[in-house]
């Protein structure tokens, strides 16, 4: 099974909260036919089953923290899996949020061919997630949680960009532009891959 998955190609999605990253994903979904894995989504959707595991996640998430390694990437693999015989690639988005969970993606699971750098400013990423907030019933978009959201992304997840460009797999985008204009330097990055 986990062979299978190493044909197909994993672009892992990084960037801070509200930077855009499901957006652009749905996009690429759409053009590409690529599987969109949201690390974020798969753990609200463990809460929402209220489950007994879902109850000691959404706790974690409602303080803007991580939550253990072994089971986002269990799950992400599992759905990864659950697609492999229809997937032409995977967008792992959200992950890694630290450089451990990307050493520990390619032991289980398999290598990334390119890194989407989802950059916008934090300023823009706060507007954008106050606005979210609104309408996303998300426990994590308010002014309190996004602060620290924002903190451990800088402190976190921005090595991980380091870690990855010495590989020279990261394509940089700037999300600050309207949605459109985002997904063209998108496009130009996964059409590289080809
Ligand atoms: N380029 C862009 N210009 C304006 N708004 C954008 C944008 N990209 C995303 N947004 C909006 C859509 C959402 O309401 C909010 C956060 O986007 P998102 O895709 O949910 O971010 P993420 O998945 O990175 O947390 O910002
Ligand atoms: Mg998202």
């Amino acid at each position: 099974m986990a062979d299978k998955i190493k044909d197909a190609k994993i672009v892992f999605v990084v960037g801070g909260p509200g930077s855009g990253k499901g957006t652009q994903c749905e996009k690429i979904v759409a053009k590409y036919g690529y599987t969109h894995l949201s690390s974020g989504d798969l753990l609200r959707a463990e809460v929402a089953s209220g489950s007994e595991r879902g109850k000691q996640l959404q706790a974690i998430m409602q303080k803007g923290e991580l939550v253990p390694l072994d089971t986002v990437l269990d799950m992400i693999k599992d759905a990864m899996i659950a697609k492999a015989d229809v997937s032409k690639g995977y967008l792992i988005d959200g992950y890694p949020r630290e450089v451990k969970q990307g050493e520990e993606f390619e032991k289980k699971i398999g290598a990334p061919a390119l890194l989407l750098y989802v950059d916008a400013k934090a300023e823009t990423m706060v507007q954008r997630l106050m606005k979210r907030g609104e309408t996303s019933g998300r426990a994590d978009d308010n002014e309190e949680t996004i602060k620290k959201r924002l903190d451990l992304y800088y402190k976190a997840t921005e090595p991980v960009i380091a870690y990855y460009e010495k590989r020279g797999i990261v394509r940089k985008i700037n999300s600050e532009l309207p949605v459109d204009e985002v997904f063209a330097i998108v496009v130009k990055a996964i059409d590289e891959l080809k």
